[in-house]
């Protein structure tokens, strides 16, 4: 379903993402996982047709999403590590405004706005400014509106920044039920590994634009002779991930993203 071949992306001298290659199935919850700076978002924007990358191929859905820009668009859904909902309208409106924007059927729109509002725990709340939401509660929405169009994939990147751990066991919840019933495709980033190993069916380990190894967490333990995720990280990496022993700088970096949702 996703496929990428050798991708490189550089910033001048700088190269972020450092010829990599994966295969994410159909159905399959597939996260990268990686420390801050590893090169997570540039791979997502490539995928996402965000970014061109510097060489290298990529195939969504059967599709060159770099020649057949709009095509693979509509295709799959994508929420960013930056909110990007109005806060000036209800949580019904930035839905209904979604849906048009991705020509979303109009029979259809009203029952599957609904559904999802109910699928995320909001529909009682539907009627309410997004300005009124909690932190939880708003990136329920945002994944809400990505699963509208009826995306064969689903992009998340860093879902759960700055969630307390019952909000994003919630949202895994969620999604979880969503790649089960609909058979979305789910590509996530993150940097914990708790998540990574409690809804990824396969992870692949970023760090400073190189995958050092991808495979399911069962995999990836008995190959390194762990027995966590973190000690297949750590044995494979040689660091634990920079976050959790974050410089001061980064520190800051980590909370004004949290404070800009
Ligand atoms: N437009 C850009 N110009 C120059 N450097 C960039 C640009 N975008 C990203 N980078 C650099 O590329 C590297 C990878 O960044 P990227 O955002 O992909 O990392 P990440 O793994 O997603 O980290 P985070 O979790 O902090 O978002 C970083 O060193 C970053 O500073």
């Amino acid at each position: 379903m996703i496929r990428a071949d050798n991708l490189v992306k550089t910033f001048g001298e700088f190269t972020a993402v450092d010829g990599i290659s994966f295969d994410v199935k159909q159905g399959e919850i597939f996260a990268f996982l990686g420390p801050n700076g590893a090169g997570k978002t540039t791979t997502i924007k490539m995928l996402t047709t965000l970014l061109k990358p510097t060489s290298g191929t990529i195939e969504l859905d059967g599709l060159n999403p770099t020649l057949k820009r709009n095509e693979a668009r509509r295709r799959f859904g994508i929420v960013f590590q930056d909110p990007s909902l109005d806060n000036e309208q209800t949580a019904y409106e930035n839905m209904e405004l979604h849906a048009v924007l991705y020509n979303v059927p109009r029979k259809v729109r009203a029952e599957r706005i609904e559904n999802l509002l109910k699928v995320f725990e909001l529909w009682d709340r539907k009627d309410d400014y997004v300005k009124q939401f909690s932190g939880g509660m708003k990136r329920r929405l945002e994944i809400a509106r990505g699963f509208l169009h009826t995306p064969k994939i689903l992009f998340l990147d860093e879902p759960t920044l700055g969630l307390d751990p019952q909000s994003r066991n919630q949202l895994w919840t969620i999604v979880k039920r969503l790649n089960e019933t609909e058979k979305t495709t789910v590509f996530l980033t993150t940097h914990y590994m708790d998540e990574a190993d409690r809804v990824a069916h396969r992870i692949a380990i970023i760090d400073h634009g190189k995958l050092i190894a991808q495979g399911t967490s069962a995999e990836l333990k008995i190959s390194t002779n762990s027995d966590s995720l973190e000690g297949a990280f750590l044995s494979l990496t040689g660091e634990s991930l920079r976050d959790e022993s974050a410089s001061s700088a980064e520190g800051m970096r980590q909370m004004a993203k949290m404070w800009r949702r």
